[in-house]
Parts: C-alpha cells; sequence; structure tokens
C-alpha cells in the first residue's frame, strides 16, 4: 500500500481484541510525512488502543505497521528513536522545577549522554516555551503549562514524529491554545504531528489530514480538503405541506429526506437542478416559505460518517 518514503506512520489490518471484543479492527493508516493527522472518534471508539498499538505498549492481535519507514515488528526500539510521545502523562514531581523534572527523565535515558544534558533540556525548555518558568515548581504550573513539559519531555531527543494522545484534554481555553499554537510550530518545523480527539473543532482548527474512527473501524481517512468537499450539498425547504414537497424532492434526485420543525432536508444527488425543483414545487402547489442549498457543516459530515455526533466545544 502506501509508500514508506511518504508516510510517518503506515499500518496494514492493525488489529487488537481483548477476549471477544474487537477494540481496533483492521485498521490501515497513512500518515504523510509532515502532516498534523487527526486521528478523531468519540470516547472507546478504539483511538487509545491504537496509540499504544503503534508505540509498541500493547501488541496487537493482528496486522503490522511502520514508522518512520521502518517496519516495528522487525526493528522495535530502532523505529522508536526519533519518535516522541505524549499518552498517559510523564509522572512529574510535583515539588520539582519544570527543569529539574526533565533533568530526572533525561538521566533515565542511558543513550543519553550526560555531557550535553544541560543543552538539550534548555532546548526542550525553549522549544515549548517555558525557558522563563523553568526554574518554578511543577505544582505552580498551569494545566497548559504542564501539558507543553510533557511535550517537552517527549522533545528531549530530536523527533520526526510526535504521537500525541489528545493533547488538550481537560486544559482551559488558554491552555488549550499555547498547546495548539505549540503544535502549530512543530510541524512547521518540518515534525510529523499525529494526535487523537475527540472534539472536532480541535481537528478542524489544527490538522490537515484526519481519521474518523467509529466503533473500531477507521471509517474515512484524507485531507481536511477532502473531507469538506466529500458530501454532497444539502437541501433545505421550509414548508407547511411536507409530504408533497417530499413526493416533488424525491423526483428530483433528493435523497435521505428528513423533516424538522416546518422542513424537508435532503441530500442532492449529482443530477439536482434548483431552479427546476422549485419550479417543481411551486406547479405541485408546495408552499415555499424559504429554500436553501447548502454545503453539509463539518459536523454534519461526521456525524454521517459515524451515526454519531461530536463535541463540538473548544
Ligand atoms: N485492557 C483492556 N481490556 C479490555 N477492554 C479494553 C482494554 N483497553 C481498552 N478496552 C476497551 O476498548 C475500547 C476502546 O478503548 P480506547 O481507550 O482505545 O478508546 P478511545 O477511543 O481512546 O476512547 P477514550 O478517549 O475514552 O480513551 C473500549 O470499549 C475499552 O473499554
Amino acid at each position: 500500500m502506501t509508500s514508506t518514503m511518504t508516510s510517518a506512520i503506515a499500518s496494514t489490518g492493525l488489529t487488537k481484541r481483548f477476549g471477544s471484543a474487537t477494540v481496533v479492527d483492521g485498521l490501515d493508516l497513512a500518515v504523510p510525512t509532515g502532516s498534523v493527522y487527526g486521528f478523531l472518534g468519540p470516547n472507546g471508539s478504539g483511538k487509545t488502543t491504537t496509540i499504544r498499538m503503534l508505540l509498541g505498549l500493547v501488541l496487537p492481535s493482528s496486522g503490522t505497521h511502520q514508522l518512520l519507514g521502518h517496519d516495528f515488528a522487525s526493528s522495535g526500539a530502532m523505529s522508536l528513536e526519533r519518535v516522541g510521545a505524549l499518552v498517559e502523562g510523564p509522572a512529574f514531581h510535583p515539588y520539582l522545577s519544570g527543569r529539574a523534572n526533565l533533568a530526572r527523565l533525561d538521566a533515565a535515558d542511558r543513550t543519553a549522554s550526560a555531557r550535553t544534558a544541560t543543552a538539550r533540556i534548555g532546548e526542550a525548555l525553549d522549544r515549548v516555551g517555558l525557558a522563563a518558568a523553568a526554574r518554578k515548581r511543577y505544582r505552580a504550573y498551569s494545566l497548559g503549562m504542564r501539558q507543553r513539559l510533557g511535550i517537552a519531555a517527549a522533545l528531549l531527543r530530536p523527533r520526526d514524529l510526535l504521537v500525541l494522545d489528545e493533547p488538550t484534554n481537560g486544559l482551559d481555553p488558554q491552555g488549550t491554545r499555547e498547546v495548539r499554537a505549540l503544535i502549530d510550530e512543530l510541524s512547521r518545523g518540518g515534525t510529523t504531528v499525529f494526535l487523537s480527539s475527540h472534539l472536532l473543532s480541535e481537528i478542524e482548527h489544527l490538522c490537515t489530514e484526519v481519521g474518523v474512527m467509529s466503533v473500531g473501524r477507521l471509517v474515512w481517512q484524507g485531507s481536511m480538503a477532502e473531507l469538506r468537499g466529500r458530501q454532497r450539498p444539502v437541501v433545505r425547504v421550509d414548508t407547511g405541506q411536507p409530504e408533497a414537497a417530499e413526493r416533488v424532492l424525491a423526483e428530483h434526485d433528493v435523497g435521505d429526506l428528513r423533516r424538522s420543525d416546518g422542513a424537508v432536508h435532503g441530500t442532492a444527488g449529482a443530477a439536482l437542478q434548483p431552479e427546476r425543483l422549485v419550479a417543481a414545487l411551486v406547479a405541485a402547489g408546495v408552499g415555499v416559505r424559504g429554500f436553501r442549498v447548502e454545503a453539509p457543516s463539518l459536523e454534519e459530515q461526521f456525524v454521517g460518517l459515524t451515526g454519531e455526533g461530536f463535541d463540538v466545544s473548544g
């Protein structure tokens, strides 16, 4: 399938079963190098389990994957060398400063040279905008600062790929803005970012690519632009005669008809001609109070894909 040269993450049939339950089912992920890929799905749809498999924290029941062009099963740790991750959140010590916390994590990494530790830690703090707060105790950090320190920990080594599980979950609006700005900056610097979220607004603001999960399956994957342009427009007729309107709409290539507060909605087929439809409605004696043909919102797209609503708040 996807070429390893252009994919930072590529999986084939990645599957996880717990007992008789298949919680991740045959995922073919293709995360283009240089993208910010949003892995979107409601709680419980299998995002965290997928991320844990990608990082080798849990074994897949079947399927394979590659990270940065290395086959994970055969190259193991080597394929993780340039992959940073924020999954459960590292355990930081509340009474130590941000810098001292990073120093502890860095010292635990036997592959990192002690000689260059100070520079490395300084650079990681700098990149996440915590240089000025480096001497503050962790417990005095805001939630956004804590999350940024988590990302700094993932950046103690040079990384080509960052995997972040719900990076803004639980953050206030200011913290969310901080983390989003950081992700944006890392992406501009050339890092591929794979992030999971149950928030549509998160994906909409940050991501160039999106994969949509629903009950363990990847139901859609592609660029944001493709997703936006993917669905047919929606036709809406405001009328007091919904039955008659529905008959005419069905005859004019409008499908999937639904009713709500004095209106009939449907999905326009490729052959729709709005002028003819309006004329036909009037000719059939349907009282038309309003008529609109509009592109579906991103939220409608997701509901169409997953059959579920998404939390659209930021
Ligand atoms: N170790 C486990 N044993 C049994 N079932 C599990 C295990 N881990 C996860 N599950 C189940 O797998 C499903 C997917 O969970 P997962 O955490 O991957 O979803 P998610 O999309 O990340 O959701 P959330 O955002 O709530 O974490 C859930 O139904 C969960 O209960």
